[in-house]
């Protein structure tokens, strides 16, 4: 059996990976999560060994802890120029689509990972699936203004179960003040049309979709860390 501390080590040992692929220099788009927080505390390190870096995070909780661990972050509402975003993920497809924003951050790191020139994704095998959808629901951001009726177009769309998030008895804000419905789709087929679609619903702000958008996918496996590069497209 997986233990959750076996899991992390395989999400450390993906994120050590990753930091290779970081040169002197380099603007790096900082992820969120628990796979992310130990890329942030490895590129830490590498700092401290006397590299020059400067991150931007996608979350008040990752740009915390890249301060604690010494990276220099670039003012967010500035135009920026990103080497390379490095983060989790909570579903990974076998063309790379992803399922992100289990942890709410999802907005910010879309706009990290599509701006950035190259996106790594790293993920434990567990998050590996022949399909995105059926174990992890499709967080969507939505504007709380009518939120209800924003839902149900979700609904109607997906055919799915569409369910407010909460935190501890509240609706989840995002940073940005939204709110996050999680849609629960048996299987998504076609991604990229699925985003698409859910795009053009009044209300929605960004969904959880990162379709064509990883450039190299590390997973760590209990055989070791696995590197693939994205299929052509
Ligand atoms: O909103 C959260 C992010 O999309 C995370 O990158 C994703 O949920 C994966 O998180 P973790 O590495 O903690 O499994």
């Amino acid at each position: 059996m997986t233990t959750l501390q076996d899991l992390d080590q395989l999400k450390q040992a993906a994120a050590l990976k990753a930091v290779d692929y970081v040169k002197d220099g380099m603007v790096i788009g900082l992820g969120t999560g628990s796979t992310a927080k130990h890329m942030v505390i490895a590129l830490g390190e590498k700092v401290k060994a006397g590299m020059t870096l400067r991150g931007v995070p996608t979350s008040q909780e990752t740009a915390a802890l890249a301060r604690q661990s010494g990276i220099t972050l670039i003012d967010t509402e500035n135009r920026w120029d990103i080497d390379v975003a490095i983060d989790g993920a909570d579903q990974v497809d076998p063309a790379f689509n992803l399922i992100k924003g289990g942890g709410g951050a999802l907005l910010k790191e879309k706009i990290v990972a599509a701006s950035a020139r190259q996106f790594i994704v790293l993920v434990d095998h567990t998050k590996r699936v022949p399909a995105l959808g059926g174990t992890f629901p499709l967080p969507i951001e939505v504007v709380p203004f009518g939120w209800g009726s924003t839902a149900r177009e979700i609904e109607r769309l997906t055919k799915s179960r569409v369910v407010l998030r909460e935190r501890q008895g509240n609706p989840f804000r995002t940073e940005a003040g939204n709110l996050i419905v999680d849609a629960h789709i048996d299987r998504i087929d076609r991604p990229e049309e699925l985003e698409s679609a859910l795009n053009l619903i009044p209300g929605v702000v960004e969904t959880g979709l990162f379709v064509g958008r990883t450039d190299i996918l590390i997973v760590g496996t209990p055989q070791g860390v696995d590197v693939q590069y994205a299929p052509r497209r």
